[in-house]
């Protein structure tokens, strides 16, 4: 595997799901209130299906989603509903997603990445739309994915990157090729602005197949 190209970035071994669990609750497990960006998309499912399971003390979480598809919450894409559907009765406080609304820092954010290097609703094509404020943003993807052809709202990299520390989630080789492209200085997608450079909060990469 490809060493990180800065002492901030590192690759979590194992990289699996377990391993983003039990990453999720040595948070919970900290003294006092704490403040999660939770990913949407479907490669967190497996996760809140094991945090769901463990019975965790999410009383002192607030949860945030890092973007969301403006959909309703009953929707299959809306990423509200997915989390909330796994965690809506684990204790946890939630907070929406408001266009416009200003984002206090996390303690940690959780981040997941498209094939095509998108993190939150930070696509490729958008990049003159991220800015520079820690705020939540409506954003239309240009071209729409197919797969999910949404209108968004999304969290700024500002407000993404007002952490203690970031965990990006990715499964299968063509993501963990990205991001290798992207360390070594080979490509430029929205998620390099996570990953270069020496400022920044730490990011941990859990990767698998
Ligand atoms: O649209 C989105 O996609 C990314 C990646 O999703 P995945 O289905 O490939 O896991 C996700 O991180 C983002 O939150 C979501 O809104």
């Amino acid at each position: 595997m490809t060493e990180a190209n800065t002492p901030r970035v590192r690759w979590a071994t194992p990289g699996d799901a377990a391993a983003v669990a039990d990453r999720i609750a040595a948070e919970l497990a900290k003294p006092g209130e704490k403040r999660l960006a939770m990913t949407g998309g479907s490669t967190p499912l497996k996760v809140f299906a094991l945090l769901k399971d463990r019975g965790l003390d999410w009383r002192g979480a607030t949860l945030a989603l890092t973007d969301d598809r403006r959909v309703p919450d009953d929707h299959p894409a809306s990423n509200f509903g997915k989390l909330f559907a796994a965690l809506g009765d684990s204790g946890a406080k939630f907070e929406r997603l408001e266009e416009g609304a200003p984002v206090a820092p996390f303690d940690l954010v959780w981040l997941g990445m498209g094939e095509d290097g998108h993190v939150a609703s930070l696509f490729p094509t958008m990049q003159a739309l991220v800015r520079p404020g820690a705020t939540v943003i409506a954003t239309t993807p240009i071209p729409l994915p197919p797969e999910a052809p949404f209108d968004r709202l999304t969290l700024t990299a500002r407000a993404l990157k007002a952490t203690k520390e970031v965990i990006l989630v990715v499964t299968g080789a063509s993501k963990k090729a990205l991001i290798e492209d992207v360390l070594a200085g080979n490509a430029d997608y929205p998620v390099s602005d996570f990953l270069r450079g020496a400022d920044g909060p730490p990011v941990t990469i859990y990767w698998s197949e």
